[in-house]
């Protein structure tokens, strides 16, 4: 019998692939997890935007995660798309028994800008599950909607990644440069002790639908087979990226990433790590 490893994503939907749970499910696939997934809302969207939500009924959110945490217990676990209080405090009982690793994605809005969490919520976020998090993965707005504070230049990246870890309680966050400007696209890793940037040129497309799934699913994956926080980030900015790179013309709007674009060619990542002195 292999060696198999599981992976968890607790998200919304995307029924033209290229984000929430179906670009998780591809991710997790590509990197050799076996993905499972819980639905938290069905999303009809598509590569132009958003075009209405359903929720699900707490209730049912909680039967999802009981049937898979009665039979096949994940070695991590992601969240993405959760639209209320409500679930989720549903989903903080769970992953407070759980041993898995949690990589939580504070999805806020669709690249579109229709908002997919009740603006009520972030406090909700930021009590029931940042707490719980191995690793916190916000973009720049919705690490600013975290924190309060307005971010525009590597210091103030590093005091609200500080922010999230030692006053809201996560292990660790990855702050997302994909929307500032400039020649390369930069993340912030912050683990409690030092920063790491992981950096990796822009590339010039608006076919990104999907990237802060597939980026979050990627690392999710990575921990689950048992690298190290540092070692999972590495090779999901460098999935990421290639999935950027090769990203798909399909639809009428911004078109998805690229599950399979690592196959095609690697795009180099620059790791560098900055020691902190307090
Ligand atoms: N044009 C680009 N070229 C290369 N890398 C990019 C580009 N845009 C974003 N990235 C990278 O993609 C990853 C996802 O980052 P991003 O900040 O876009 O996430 P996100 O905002 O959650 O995604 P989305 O905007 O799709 O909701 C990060 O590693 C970021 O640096
Ligand atoms: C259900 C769902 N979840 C998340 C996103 C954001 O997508 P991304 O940040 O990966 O582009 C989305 N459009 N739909």
């Amino acid at each position: 019998m292999p060696d198999v490893r599981s992976a968890l994503t607790i998200a919304g939907t995307d029924p033209s692939g290229g984000a929430g749970i179906q670009a998780d499910l591809k991710t997790f696939q590509e990197r050799e997890v076996y993905g499972m997934s819980v639905i938290t809302s069905l999303v009809a969207q598509n590569t132009t935007g958003v075009q209405a939500i359903h929720h699900v009924p707490v209730t049912f959110l909680e039967q999802q995660l009981e049937s898979i945490f009665s039979d096949i217990i994940p070695a991590a676990v992601k969240t993405g798309m959760i639209a209320s209080e409500e679930m989720m405090q549903c989903i903080a009982a769970v992953l407070h028994k759980s041993k898995a690793a949690y990589i939580m994605d504070p999805v806020m809005y669709a690249k579109s800008g229709h908002a997919l969490m009740g603006e009520d919520s972030r406090d909700a976020l930021k009590s029931h599950l940042v707490p719980l998090a191995t690793l916190v993965t916000p973009n720049v707005p919705e690490a600013e909607e975290l924190t309060g504070i307005r971010i525009d230049d590597e210091s103030s990246i590093k005091t609200a990644a500080k922010r999230i870890v030692r006053e809201y309680g996560a292990k660790a966050v990855l702050l997302k440069g994909g929307h500032m400007e400039g020649a390369f696209a930069a993340d912030w890793l912050y683990d409690g002790e030092n920063f790491t940037s992981f950096t990796a040129e822009r590339v010039q497309t608006k076919h990104t639908h999907g990237t802060g799934c597939t980026y979050s699913a990627a690392i999710t994956a990575e921990l689950a087979k048992g690298r190290s926080l540092q070692q999972a980030v590495k090779v999901g900015k460098e999935f990421v990226t290639d999935a950027i790179r090769y990203s798909l013309q399909l639809g009428k709007g911004n078109g998805p990433t690229n599950h399979w674009g690592y196959r095609l060619k690697s795009v180099p990542v620059q790791e560098e790590q900055h020691h902190e002195v307090y």
